[in-house]
C-alpha cells in the first residue's frame, strides 16, 4: 500500500499527518509504528489522521495515535498542525475550526501571523479522570491544590483530555526527566499510564517545561503538557493567567482564568515536507 502523509511540527514535537477526509484508512499497529520509527520508517512522535465529521456541529474529527501504534484522547501540538494542514490543503476556507477528538470538541483558530489558538476545554481534577489512584497517600497543600507524593515526586494531577502528573523542580535541565520520567509514566497508581511533566518557574508568568510522555518518551515539547503544567502552577499559586511555556523546541502562550473557563493554547505549526511511503 501506498500511502501520503505529511510531515508537521508544532514547537518541535512531530507528526506524520494522514488525510483520510476522502476515503477511509486504517492502519495496522505494524504500520503505525512504521510510520512512527525515525530509522526503518518516517519517524515522529505521533501521527495525526484527519477525517470527515460524524457531527453537524464540527467541521472535521481526528485521531491521533503515539508512535508506539496506541490511540490516544488529545495532542495539544498536533491538533495546531490540524488546522494548518487543513487550511494549507484547501479543505476548509474557515480560519475558525471546529474539530472532534476522541472526547473533547475543540476549536481552534488559525491566527494573522501563522500560529494557531486552540480552546483546549477546561481542565478536569477529578482522580477518576486519569485514572489516578490516591489511596493511602497524604497530599501536601500548596495554596490549597493538592500535591501527591509519588515516586519521590510532589505531583499535581490534572486531565487535559489525556492525563498528566507535574512536578515543580529547580532546574529543568538537570531535572531527573529521562529516569524519574518513565517511573512516574508506568507509575501503578496511574492505571492508563500518564504524562509527566517537570516545571521550572521562572518567573509568574514565565516556565520552563519538560515532558516525559506517555509512549513517545521526552518530547522536544508537549501542548497538553504545557497547559497541565500552568493549570497546576496557578491552582498552586507559583502562576499568574498567561503564562509563556519554554520548551526545547519552541515557545507556547497558555492562558487560563480558572474554574470551568476553557485553556487557550496558542503556539506554531509548520509543515516540513509531504512523502509517500509504502507500507
Ligand atoms: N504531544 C502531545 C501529547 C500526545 C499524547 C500523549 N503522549 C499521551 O499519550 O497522552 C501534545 O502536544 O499534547
Amino acid at each position: 500500500m501506498r500511502l501520503r502523509f505529511t510531515k508537521m511540527h508544532g514547537a518541535g514535537n512531530d507528526f506524520v499527518v494522514i488525510d483520510a477526509t476522502k476515503q477511509p484508512l486504517a492502519l495496522t499497529t505494524e504500520q503505525m509504528r512504521l510510520l512512527g520509527d525515525r530509522r526503518f520508517g518516517v519517524g515522529c512522535d505521533q501521527i495525526l489522521v484527519i477525517e470527515p465529521s460524524t457531527d453537524a456541529g464540527a467541521d472535521f474529527r481526528y485521531r491521533i495515535f503515539n508512535n508506539t501504534g496506541d490511540e490516544v484522547e488529545h495532542c495539544g501540538n498536533g491538533s495546531r498542525c490540524f488546522v494548518r494542514y487543513v487550511v494549507d490543503a484547501g479543505l476548509t476556507d474557515k480560519r475558525e475550526i471546529h474539530v472532534d477528538t476522541m472526547n473533547r470538541r475543540l476549536l481552534l483558530t488559525l491566527q494573522d501571523d501563522g500560529r494557531v489558538t486552540v480552546n483546549m476545554g477546561a481542565p478536569v481534577f477529578e482522580h477518576a479522570a486519569l485514572p489516578f489512584d490516591a489511596q493511602g497517600l497524604t497530599p501536601r497543600l500548596e495554596n490549597g491544590f493538592e500535591l501527591w507524593p509519588v515516586e519521590g515526586a510532589e505531583l499535581g494531577v490534572v486531565s487535559m483530555g489525556n492525563p498528566h502528573a507535574v512536578q515543580r523542580v529547580d532546574d529543568v535541565e538537570t531535572a531527573p526527566v529521562l529516569t524519574q520520567g518513565p517511573a512516574i509514566e508506568r507509575h501503578a497508581r496511574f492505571a492508563k499510564r500518564v504524562n509527566a511533566g517537570f516545571m521550572q518557574v521562572l518567573s509568574r508568568d514565565r516556565i520552563a517545561l519538560r515532558v516525559f510522555e506517555r509512549d513517545a518518551g521526552e518530547t522536544l515539547a508537549c501542548g497538553t503538557g504545557a497547559c497541565a503544567a500552568v493549570v497546576v502552577g496557578i491552582r498552586a499559586g507559583w502562576l499568574d493567567r498567561s503564562v509563556e511555556v519554554q520548551t526545547r523546541g519552541g515557545l507556547l502562550r497558555i492562558e487560563w482564568a480558572g474554574g470551568n473557563a476553557p485553556v487557550l493554547m496558542t503556539g506554531p505549526a509548520v509543515k516540513v515536507f509531504d512523502g509517500e511511503i509504502t507500507l
